[in-house]
């Protein structure tokens, strides 16, 4: 169990599936569709629905490209945090949104896997949270860096094996398709 000894509910996190993030992200539409799904599940649940949208360079606020990606978006009181770094809870409301909904444990979609999704689970995690990645709902797109070349798919894996082998004392991590996360 978490460290943070709130209600021990679970919340849905989608980082940043927005349609200028995902155009180039592999199996874009795989996760598109998937995403959804879980949202599906999720509502009829009654777990809590949170939305990341990231404002910066290429995302400005209101633009096409800002906008959550079809078929994705906010039903009326799910909350939306704004954010302009990699970190979901860098200088956000976010922290404060998981509180007031008596969050215990994050389940996580989004993309880039390797950025934003990796920040911001990293820091729940060290946090307290509980964390479980959903592994066929992030993404991501190759990356380029000192000559070397990392494909999506092994950053998307290595992303679920990061998150899947992760230990902080009291708290649990797991990986979990779409179809089959507790909820
Ligand atoms: O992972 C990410 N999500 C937004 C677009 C790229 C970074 C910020």
């Amino acid at each position: 169990m978490s460290t943070l000894g709130r209600d021990g509910r679970s919340c849905l996190l989608l980082i940043d599936l927005q349609e200028a993030v995902v155009a180039d992200c592999l199996d874009r539409d795989g996760v598109l569709h998937r995403t959804a799904r879980l949202v599906d599940r999720a509502r009829a649940a009654g777990t809590p629905v949170v939305h990341i949208q990231h404002d910066g360079p290429g995302l400005e606020h209101g633009s096409a490209g800002w906008r959550l990606a079809a078929p994705l978006r906010a039903a009326p009181g799910e909350p939306v945090v704004a954010k302009n770094y990699r970190d979901g809870f860098a200088a956000t409301d976010l922290e404060t949104t998981l509180t007031r909904l008596g969050t215990d444990r994050l389940i996580i979609a989004g993309a880039q896997s390797d950025f934003c999704v990796r920040a911001t689970m990293q820091h729940a995690a060290a946090a307290g949270y509980d964390v479980t990645l959903v592994g066929d709902c992030h993404t991501t797109t190759d990356a380029h860096h000192d000559g070397v070349t990392i494909s999506a798919a092994q950053i998307i894996a290595h992303t679920n094996l990061y998150a899947s082998t992760l230990r902080y004392p009291h708290q649990s991590f797991a990986v979990a398709t779409h179809d089959t996360v507790p909820l």
